[in-house]
């Protein structure tokens, strides 16, 4: 199988880094990048071809996966336009970009709908992300069989009907890694101040989210029965909880969450209208 790449840098390498090796040798992985550093790097770590424009590399392979910030996937289809109308056979394109809908990527590229949405996360790196994915409505059977062994080579996949939940995805676990690290971060800051070294609190604190997260994911038990056996009645936990509950952070939680899914919506009505035109 042989998968491109456009852009090659946080979220590429962790997916180039899961499936190198895995499910296609790294010579088969073609990726583009104006880095010159970043390009160097993932050749030498996984055997991947590199390119700093697109080039045919990119449109003889099955799957191109398009890696760049969603304000630079309007010019990256414009790259990639041209060159997709003289391939041999339609490559299915699968977009990780947060807020970018299928149907501006299908305009964008001359009304070629072989479209795999997706959001997958950072643990990708080490097999163990999780992606929501949402097929349009040219891609085959065999296409999306071709999507789902891509995205499970680095860890689990979750296929969505609705297109909209692929913002709901990316606030929940494409952004998630993210406020896991804040909260380990904050966990480990207070044990310092409690007086722990700074590395021994944070090998607690990430031993602990390991733990912890490993224990719900093993567990068929309801999460909040799984939290009130920690809470013991007048302990330490108790505090802890009420001093949450009092300081707002459930709610803080939601909200910010739903912040993430509320930018998600305004980048694709950013980015995914025509110039000139409103919104
Ligand atoms: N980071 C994450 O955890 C996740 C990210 N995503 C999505 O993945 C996408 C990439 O995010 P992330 O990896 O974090 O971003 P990065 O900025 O790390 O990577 C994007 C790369 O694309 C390069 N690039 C820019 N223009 C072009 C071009 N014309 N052709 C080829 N490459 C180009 C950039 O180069 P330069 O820096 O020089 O501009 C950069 O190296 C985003 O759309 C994001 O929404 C999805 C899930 C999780
Ligand atoms: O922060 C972002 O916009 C990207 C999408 C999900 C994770 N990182």
């Amino acid at each position: 199988m042989k998968i491109a790449f456009i852009g090659g840098g946080n979220m590429a390498a962790a997916l180039i880094a899961g499936l190198a090796g895995k499910i296609t040798p790294g010579a088969n992985i073609h990726v583009v990048d104006p880095n010159a550093v970043a390009l160097e790097r993932l050749h030498a770590g996984h055997g991947v071809t590199t390119a700093t424009t697109i080039d045919a590399a990119v449109t003889a392979a099955e799957v191109i996966v398009l890696a760049v910030k969603p304000q630079s996937m309007r010019e990256v289809t414009a790259q990639l336009l041209p060159l997709l109308g003289s391939a041999a056979r339609a490559p299915l394109i699968v977009s990780i970009a947060a807020g970018i809908r299928a149907a501006d990527l299908s305009r964008w590229l001359g009304g070629h709908d072989a479209i795999v949405r997706c959001m997958p996360n950072t643990p990708a790196l080490i097999g163990m992300g999780i992606t929501g994915m949402v097929a349009s409505g040219g891609v085959s059977t065999a296409q999306r069989t071709l999507a789902d062994q891509v995205l499970q080579a680095v860890g689990t996949t979750m296929w969505l009907d609705d297109e909209t939940l692929i913002d709901a995805v990316t606030a929940v676990s494409g952004s998630g890694p993210a406020y896991v690290f804040y909260f380990i971060e904050a966990m480990a800051r207070a044990g310092t101040e409690l007086g722990l070294t700074p590395e021994q609190s944070l090998a607690l604190a990430k031993a602990t989210f390991t733990g912890a997260a490993e224990l719900a994911a093993r567990s068929d038990e309801p999460v909040a029965l799984l939290r009130e056996r920690v809470t013991s009645k007048g302990g330490t936990t108790y505090a802890a909880l009420t001093s949450m509950e009092q300081g707002g952070v459930g709610p803080a939680i939601a909200a910010a969450v739903k912040a993430a899914a509320a930018r998600g919506r305004e980048l694709g009505d950013e980015l995914g209208h025509e110039p000139g035109t409103a919104s």
